[in-house]
């Protein structure tokens, strides 16, 4: 199993708080070659969805995350046995006034789902099972592959979730548990092998046309992002 990290492909975000909408040529020409699945990032506020999408997409941990607001997104293109299989992780946000009006486009054709909580907040643990409920709610059926992970586990000293508490949710609903840290460098390839558990599984599913979620979809959310974050009280 290989991940490749070409240059420009490497850190591949469409936008993100600071990032331009454009997509350059070489952009273009890579996704063209891609085939594109939809993830969502789904989990309590603070629980380190953004410093997870981040690590892997970006490769470092991610300093002073600010809350997010309606939706980040992240790609990163992975070389899957010979083939391009490009993701494009949708950074969703805890709070539920940051997130109310976006609930829809989040499961929208999505393909795959990550349920994150804190080891370190036994409360994030216990909305697990509410993030899948939602998500049921919203027609994602079992044929959509999801996974468990428990974040922060660097903070060893403050656990809060066993791990034989985490695999028995997880059993539970036939998930996969993975638990790492976002902040740990020696948890990188960890944090990789995450989303390469989930790009494995997609493989064999039919991709996302380009058009359908780059120039269309993900221009009006950002616009209307952009809307709440103008509006954003904080
Ligand atoms: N110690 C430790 N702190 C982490 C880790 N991941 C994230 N954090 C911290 O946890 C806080 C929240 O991280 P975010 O990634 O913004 O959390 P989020 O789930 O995206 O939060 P929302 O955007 O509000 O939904 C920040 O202070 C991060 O620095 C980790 O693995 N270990």
């Amino acid at each position: 199993m290989a991940i490749e990290n070409k240059p420009g492909v490497e850190f591949d975000t469409v936008f993100g708080r600071n990032d331009s909408l454009e997509l350059s040529s070489h952009h273009d020409y890579e996704t063209a070659q891609a085939r594109i699945f939809k993830i969502i990032v789904i989990g309590d506020s603070n629980v380190g969805k953004t410093c997870l999408t981040y690590r892997f997409c970006g490769g470092t941990f991610l300093k002073n995350p600010e809350a997010t607001i309606g939706v980040d997104f992240r790609e990163r293109t992975l070389e899957l046995d010979g083939e391009s299989i490009k993701l494009q992780i949708w950074d969703t946000a805890g709070q539920e006034r940051f997130r109310k009006s976006m609930v829809e486009h989040y499961y929208r054709s999505v393909h795959a789902v990550i349920f994150v909580y804190d080891v370190t907040s036994l409360s994030s643990f216990e909305s697990i099972p509410e993030w899948i409920e939602e998500c049921s709610r919203h027609s994602v059926g079992p044929q959509v592959p999801r996974i468990m992970v428990g974040n922060k586990c660097d903070l060893r000293d403050r656990r809060e979730v066993p791990t034989s508490a985490a695999q028995c949710l997880a059993d539970r609903y036939n998930f996969p548990l993975f638990e790492t840290s976002a902040k740990d460098p020696t948890e990188k390839e960890h944090v990789d092998a995450i989303f390469l558990t989930i790009a494995y599984r997609l493989k064999s599913h039919k991709p996302l046309r380009l058009k359908q979620l780059s120039e269309c979809n993900v221009r009006h959310l950002w616009n209307q992002r952009e809307q709440e974050a103008a509006t954003c009280q904080c």
